[in-house]
């Protein structure tokens, strides 16, 4: 497959040869914002099987939202990527607040003991563990870094299908480069289920946890991640891995301020890549909740107070999400990808705009992203994924619902 500059696909009009291996979207290119480069979106012309996302009970699904008081409400199509301007405007001195938080020692061990103690939280090996895991570990700086290393960052909110699309873009791009690429994939949820299965319970539970308004949760939130990241550069580092993947819901701009920071210090030759997975389709937000709830985290619950829990903890999430602006992506000098829907809407920014005026080594396409062949091989999975993977994902959405094995929470419940 070849790529013209900044084109992942071609546009509507080009029909050359060349992009025989193109996905059959309707390409459209976006009108409203001229920083994004392309967006495509299916629509009913398209020749595949569920060129539309098909909805199943949804008014079924938000009563039982509302009967929770659960509102998921933020997430429409429009809302990928912000053209704000000067959203990076804070100081050096900012930037590094997150990482003194996570790496700090002390500023949190007082309260956290004190709701410890509160809260019969007597494992205190839990959370001395975790602060010899989190602190010291980000000092590293490896320069010498061949450029053809990736860090891929997720972004999206839980239950999105973040973590299922990169185990398919993981055998993706195995079986795509006769295993000469290794891809690794570091979730923060699997670092935290470690601690709170494996050395003891939490002192926090469930949705409490990603309360953003709770300093501990949040805390303890960003020292997981961290955790993950940390190993994902090292193993970038010692060649352990080209293409490390980091799994968390990545929301906030302060997160992605602190990946980015711990990339550059780690080595400026790691190119960069935002890969957001949304899911604005309501029946295919509760059927991956309902399976969400059948891993670790749910164990000990009952499947109707796991869905609630699931609920309130996406809520969460999404009351507190910020989308990702131009200007990050143009700071962090980041590819971009979107995906919605399993393929339904694609959207891409290669930082054409990111490097006009700037210089060569702040242009994405100087650097050579586009001529990469790891990029080429993700842009091509993201284009194809729904015929690859999302057909086969959908059929069983739609037996779960059509099939009766969809049962709205009681409302007892
Ligand atoms: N593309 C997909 N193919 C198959 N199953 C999927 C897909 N996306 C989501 N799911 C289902 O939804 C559940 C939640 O998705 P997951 O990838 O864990 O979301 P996230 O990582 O964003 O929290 C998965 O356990 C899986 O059952
Ligand atoms: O660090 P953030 O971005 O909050 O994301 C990590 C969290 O994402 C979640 C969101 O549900 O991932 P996962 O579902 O994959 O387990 C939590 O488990 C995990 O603690």
């Amino acid at each position: 497959m070849t790529f013209h500059r900044h084109t992942l696909y071609p546009s509507s009009q080009d029909t050359s040869p060349e992009h025989s291996e193109a996905p059959s979207v309707a390409a459209s290119r976006s009108q409203s914002t001229t920083s994004i480069n392309s967006v495509f979106t299916r629509n009913n012309t398209s020749s595949s099987l569920y060129s539309l996302t098909p909805e199943f009970f949804p008014s079924v699904i938000n009563n039982e939202l509302d009967d929770l008081n659960v509102h998921f409400n933020r997430f429409d199509l429009s809302d990928t990527v912000i053209d704000e301007t000067d959203p990076c405007d804070d100081t050096e001195e900012d930037t590094d607040a997150l990482t003194q938080n996570i790496l700090s020692d002390d500023s949190s061990s007082e309260r956290e003991t004190q709701y410890a103690a509160k809260h019969s939280f007597t494992d205190k090996h839990y959370l001395n563990h975790l602060k010899c895991c989190a602190s010291g570990i980000f000092s590293k700086k490896s320069e010498e870094l061949k450029p053809d290393k990736w860090c891929i960052t997720l972004v999206g909110l839980p239950a999105s299908g973040k973590s299922t699309m990169v185990k398919h873009l993981k055998e993706y791009i195995s079986v795509a480069t006769s295993n000469k690429v290794r891809t690794s994939i570091y979730n923060a949820g699997d670092v935290r289920r470690d601690y709170q299965y494996k050395l003891s319970e939490s002192p926090l539970h469930r949705a409490d946890l990603f309360d953003f308004h709770n300093k501990m949760g949040f805390q303890l939130r960003e020292k997981f991640a961290g955790i993950a990241l940390n190993q994902l550069l090292d193993d970038l580092e010692s060649d352990q891995t080209d293409i490390g993947i980091f799994d968390a819901t990545n929301s906030t701009k302060e997160r992605r301020k602190f990946i980015s920071q711990q990339i550059q210090l780690r080595s400026p030759n790691i190119r960069s890549l935002i890969l957001e997975v949304k899911c604005t389709n309501t029946s295919m937000r509760r059927y991956n909740i309902e399976r969400k709830t059948l891993n670790q985290d749910y164990r000990h619950l009952a499947r109707d107070a796991a869905v609630k829990d699931f609920f309130q903890r996406v809520e969460k999430y999404e009351s507190n999400f910020e989308s990702i602006t131009q200007a990050e992506l143009k700071k962090y000098q980041c590819a971009y990808l979107c995906i919605t829907n399993v393929g339904e809407q694609i959207i891409y920014d290669c930082g054409t705009d990111h490097g006009s005026g700037d210089e060569p080594e702040n242009n994405l396409e100087k650097r050579g992203y586009f001529e990469d062949g790891v990029f080429r091989q993700i842009a091509s999975f993201v284009a194809n994924y729904r015929e690859n993977f999302g057909v086969a994902y959908l059929e069983n959405m739609e037996k779960f619902y059509t099939l009766g094995l969809y049962k709205p929470l009681s409302r007892a419940t």
